[in-house]
């Protein structure tokens, strides 16, 4: 019988992020394009005997008590389904924190999925999609991973064809940003204009990777650019040198760029890095999801 188990909890950019509405429960009904990335989180889930969470992580200043999504994911199965023992999770962070890349739920996605099959509660992927979405709005996708259309809070997804091989320069600001804030702050009643998420979806059926670049959009940054102006200077970095495009992820303050090759996305990098505009850097790939689903 299995006691442990590791997995990985990959992060997301937004290719396109509209809002709608603000609703009168306060969420905003969103209609986005979200795109996993292969830079990831590593996790251990294991067995213990005495009932109770512990949750280790590398990084101090993280929460490792019910502040930690994490722990609240554990928890709300092992309470569900009335299970006595305990679990032990330790978390290996890579995806930055508080930035716009849905590490803390992409985290608590893969506990869901890792005590479902821990525990063989035999919940199906939308059962799981369904639970955590009481977490987060952005779980459900996490749960799925790849290209995907959300909309209603980010709960309702549609599959979509994967984003074409390219190479995909993330550049995190020494900032934090607060998806509240950045919410709270937006004025969904008079956005200047909307990105084309229509027309994305189409360009991603046609596998035009020139066709998604022209495309790119996020209303947020109206709210998070004003707030940090050093958003603007790294994607105007990331365009002087070579990106194809450049946008905000979420609710920021992560900037990606588009490269067509990772040398140039490198060199564009090193560029931020020695104008001090950022100092967590990485260059990945889109994650599209392999056949059998495994994390
Ligand atoms: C902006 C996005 C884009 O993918 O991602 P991040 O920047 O957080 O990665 C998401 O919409 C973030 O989803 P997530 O971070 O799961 O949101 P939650 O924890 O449910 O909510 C945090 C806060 O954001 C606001 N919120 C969130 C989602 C939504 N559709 N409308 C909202 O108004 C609410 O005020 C809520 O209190
Ligand atoms: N497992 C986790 N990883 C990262 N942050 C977490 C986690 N659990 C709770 N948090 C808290 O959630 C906040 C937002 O985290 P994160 O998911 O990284 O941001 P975002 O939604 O912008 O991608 C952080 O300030 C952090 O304190």
């Amino acid at each position: 019988m299995r006691e442990e188990l590791s997995l990985r909890a990959y992060g997301k950019i937004n290719l396109g992020l509209d809002v709608i509405r603000k609703r009168p429960d306060g969420y905003h009904e969103v209609k986005m394009v979200m795109q996993t990335v292969s830079l990831y989180d590593s996790l251990r889930l294991k067995k213990k005997e005495e009932p109770g969470i512990e949750v280790r992580t590398n990084l101090p200043f993280l929460p490792t008590g019910p502040d930690n999504l994490v722990y609240r994911a554990a928890e709300l199965l092992l309470k569900e389904f009335g299970i006595g023992e305990g679990l032990f999770i330790d978390l290996y962070k890579k995806i930055p924190v508080a930035a716009g890349m849905a590490g803390g739920s992409s985290d608590a996605a893969a506990v869901l999925v890792g005590v479902n099959r821990l525990f063989k509660l035999r919940l199906s992927r939308i059962g799981l999609m369904e639970r955590g979405v009481s977490l987060g709005a952005d779980i459900p996708y996490c749960i799925m991973r790849g290209t995907a259309l959300a909309e209603g809070i980010g709960e309702k997804l549609t599959k979509l064809p994967p984003m074409p091989d390219c190479a995909i320069l993330l550049a995190k600001p020494p900032i934090s940003v607060s998806t509240r804030f950045v919410y709270g702050n937006l004025r969904a009643d008079s956005l200047p204009w909307h990105p084309d998420i229509d027309g994305m979806t189409e360009a991603l059926a046609e596998g035009s990777l020139s066709g998604i670049t022209a495309r790119l959009g996020n209303v947020l940054e109206t709210v998070t650019i004003p707030a940090h102006p050093q958003i603007q200077k790294i994607k105007d970095v990331m365009s002087e040198n070579g990106a194809e495009a450049a946008l905000m992820s979420g609710s920021g303050p992560t900037v990606f760029g588009i490269f067509k090759d990772k040398e140039t996305a490198g060199r564009a990098g090193r560029k931020l890095r020695s104008a001090g505009l950022a100092k967590q850097i990485y260059t990945v790939r889109p994650f599209n999801v392999c056949r059998n689903g495994r994390r």
